[in-house]
């Protein structure tokens, strides 16, 4: 191994970032055994997704990086009140992800399995990454788990042709978020009546027709992106050019599995994805459900394929709704929230220009601070509000206006909406 080439260039935040996501990704607590074949095959999947993203680091070096990680998660665990390991700089960024990837590791992992909690090392030490000891090999199906990372290589997505049937705003933020990986422009294809959405794909280097059916029969995965009311009429339209070859995958807002594999071919593989619009900028929330024919490999290439977008979950069926109404339309609850604040501003005399960017600003800042702080928002709350200070008494303000109550029941509302526009597309597609 060069060791050298290990100490000679730093890490920066973002680079151990993107380098813990996707691990945490690879299901990487499932897939690490005693074997260095199977563990090799894992940091290079890993190495493949760092280079793609402009990351060049050798498998040792990620290794390297990865043992220092622990070290620092196991210190911090014996020691959870003495102040965080120097040995990885800002290492309180990294902390929740490792937890993440340690704890339910070792939950799976199980009891009286060696565990590698005493192999601190520190930044100066040699970084033989040979010499790494990883648990034995888990209890569960991880030689399953790890054939998927495999086949969930970047190079696979590569070749993978994916379709889009409408070419709106969800449709672009999807898109623009997959192309941001592997997926390359060639291998995607949009369709939608009329060229006025089209022309965004195009600039993007993607190809773009009229017909719904060019875009199935070009494709391995096809994105279902009309409006709800419409997704019977496509289902209808494509539904004899569908085979198993194809992963029918619906975006559609209350559409549920039963109607898309109802539509569909005998044993289609359907699934129920719902992004929101902040997929632009890879920063989405998507939550999927898998149909009885998807298995969880077409799961894992789905969420492969759409990493870039943002996070991405699976789950049961019944809180594809729920996601709907806190994540798909939570994002418009934000923005007029963010726009309430301008006006306050503008209207306590800020310019309206400086008074919308400080709002974004205050949005997005208080977004990732509750994203990457993992506290609960009444925490970080509290920390804002000095007894007696400005904060508490605008806060009594919101609550007079039953904020809260409002907000929850505009999730409420949409879920319950999203349940309706279910049941209407439920009922059109029966009578088709
Ligand atoms: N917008 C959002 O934030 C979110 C939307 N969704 C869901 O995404 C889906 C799409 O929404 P959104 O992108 O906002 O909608 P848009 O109105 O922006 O886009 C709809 C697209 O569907 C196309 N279309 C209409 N009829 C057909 C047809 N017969 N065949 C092919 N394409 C057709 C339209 O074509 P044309 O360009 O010619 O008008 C348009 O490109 C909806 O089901 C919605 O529930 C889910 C989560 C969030
Ligand atoms: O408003 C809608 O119906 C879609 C679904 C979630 C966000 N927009």
């Amino acid at each position: 191994m060069d060791e050298s080439g290990i100490k000679k260039q730093n890490w920066d935040v973002k680079e151990t970032e993107l380098f813990l996501e996707i691990l945490k990704e690879l299901d990487m607590k499932k897939c690490l055994d005693g074997r260095k074949v199977r563990n090799n095959k894992l940091f290079k999947v890993a190495h493949r997704r760092m280079t793609a993203a402009g990351y060049h680091r050798s498998v040792d070096q990620l290794k390297f990086r990865w043992k220092l990680l622990k070290s620092a998660y196991y210190k911090c665990k014996r020691e959870p009140d003495s102040p965080a390991p120097t040995k990885i700089q800002g290492w309180w960024r990294y902390e929740k992800t490792m937890v993440a990837i340690m704890e339910s590791r070792h939950s799976l992992v199980g009891a009286g399995v060696n565990s590698d909690r005493n192999d601190e090392v520190t930044e100066d030490s040699d970084g033989d990454a040979s010499m790494l000891h990883w648990p034995q090999p888990c209890p569960d199906n991880s030689t399953h788990n790890l054939d998927l990372i495999i086949k969930m290589d970047p190079e696979m997505d590569t070749q993978l042709k994916i379709g889009f049937i409408g070419a709106g705003n969800m449709a672009f933020g999807i898109a623009k978020g997959i192309l941001s990986g592997n997926v390359l422009p060639v291998n995607v294809k949009v369709s939608a009546p009329s060229s006025r959405n089209l022309g965004r794909f195009q600039e993007m280097g993607v190809a773009t027709t009229h017909s719904n059916v060019e875009v199935v029969c070009g494709s391995d995965l096809v994105f279902v992106a009309v409006k709800p009311h419409l997704v019977p009429v496509v289902l209808n339209e494509i539904s004899q050019h569908v085979t198993d070859r194809h992963i029918i995958v619906s975006v559609a807002a209350g559409v549920t599995l039963a109607t898309l594999e109802e539509l569909l071919p005998e044993n289609s593989v359907a699934i129920r994805l719902m992004p929101n619009l902040p997929c632009v900028v890879q920063e989405g929330a998507l939550l999927f459900a898998r149909g009885s024919h998807a298995k969880p490999e077409d799961g894992a290439l789905l969420r492969s394929l759409l990493h870039r977008c943002g996070l991405v979950e699976e789950g049961p069926e019944a809180w594809i709704d729920i996601h709907t109404g806190v994540s798909g339309s939570g994002v418009a609850f934000v923005y007029l929230f963010a726009e309430a604040l301008a006006e306050g501003a503008v209207k306590m005399g800020m310019p309206s220009a400086l008074a919308h960017s400080i709002a974004a600003q205050t949005v997005l800042g208080a977004g990732r601070l509750l994203r990457d702080s993992g506290k609960h928002p009444a925490q970080l709350r509290s920390e804002v509000c000095t007894p007696g200070g400005t904060t508490i008494y605008g806060l009594h303000t919101l609550e007079q206006g039953g904020v809260r109550a409002s907000t929850m029941s505009a999730v409420e509302s949409a879920t319950e909406r999203a349940r309706e526009l279910g049941r209407k597309s439920a009922t059109a597609g029966s009578r088709k």
